[in-house]
């Protein structure tokens, strides 16, 4: 569904090559949930940005259900981890946003925006402000708005690393959820290894300087995850030390 080939962006600064990508492969199957994972600076944001078609790869291809990605797409959502919703919108109204953008709002869209909403369990806040809400309510709003235009696909660049670890093991229970009730594909940056390991089919792990793929890890588990109690854990902490030692170095070989 996503094919990367040959992905390298070279930045310019203070007269400087930066090469955040090097002839990056990868490719994302339909229904997929992909994290990218490694450490600061390694281009996963610069990897996303191109497949969503906010950023021109210097050289190589991204592709879409085979069409070379030149522009941001209808059937792509996108989520950040600054929410951006705007002050002065309702909850309801910052969810419709962006099919009113694309001239697509309709009585069926805002029957869907309230749908969401319960389904996040904002049922109840539609009317409220983006600052009358916290900010795990907010990234709630947020995914609501990501999901509103029905996209096939589903980027997403650390959408909780600034929540409390509470709120963001909640809403990762509840992306999980949501994701596999609409056969969502989804490409996931992240720095956590714990977010890898519940909510990726696979791991790519990158490193920085120039940002390159150094292992892909497939995580063989059912859903719902947890990291706690539950029959698969052993396994699960299995895949968290493999990452881990991906990650610090200690392991180059496996999968
Ligand atoms: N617009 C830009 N201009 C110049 N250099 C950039 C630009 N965007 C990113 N870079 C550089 O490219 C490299 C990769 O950055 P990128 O943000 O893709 O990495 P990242 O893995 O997502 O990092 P983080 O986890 O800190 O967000 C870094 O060295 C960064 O400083």
């Amino acid at each position: 569904m996503i094919e990367i080939e040959e992905v390298s962006k070279v930045y310019e600064r203070d007269g400087h090559a930066v090469h955040a990508l090097e002839r990056v492969d990868l490719e994302v199957k339909e229904g997929e949930f992909v994290t990218l994972l490694g450490r600061s600076g390694c281009g996963k944001s610069t990897l996303l940005r191109s497949i969503a078609g906010l950023e021109r790869p210097t050289s190589g291809r991204v592709s879409i259900r085979g069409e070379r990605v030149d522009k941001p797409r209808r059937d792509v959502g996108i989520m950040f981890q600054k929410t951006a919703l705007l002050p002065w919108r309702n909850v309801i109204e910052n969810v419709l946003l962006p099919v009113e953008i694309m001239r697509r709002k309709s009585a069926a869209s805002r029957a869907r925006a309230l749908e969401l909403l319960e389904t996040a369990g904002l049922k109840g806040f539609e009317n409220r402000r983006p600052g009358e809400l916290s900010g795990g309510m907010q990234q709630r709003v947020s995914l609501c708005r990501s999901l509103i235009h029905d996209p096939d696909v589903l980027l997403m660049d650390e959408p909780f690393a600034a929540l409390d670890a509470l709120t963001r093991e909640e809403l990762t229970g509840e992306l999980q959820r949501i994701c596999e009730e609409q056969g969502k594909t989804v490409v996931f940056v992240t720095h956590s290894i714990d977010d890898a390991v519940m909510l990726a089919d696979r791991t790519v792990v990158m490193t920085p300087r120039p940002g390159r793929v150094s292992h892909v890890v497939h995580i063989d588990a059912v859903r719902p995850r947890s990291l706690g109690h539950s029959e698969q854990s052993g396994y699960l902490a299995e895949r968290r030390r493999l990452l881990h030692d991906m990650l610090f170095e200690r392991s180059r070989s496996g999968t």
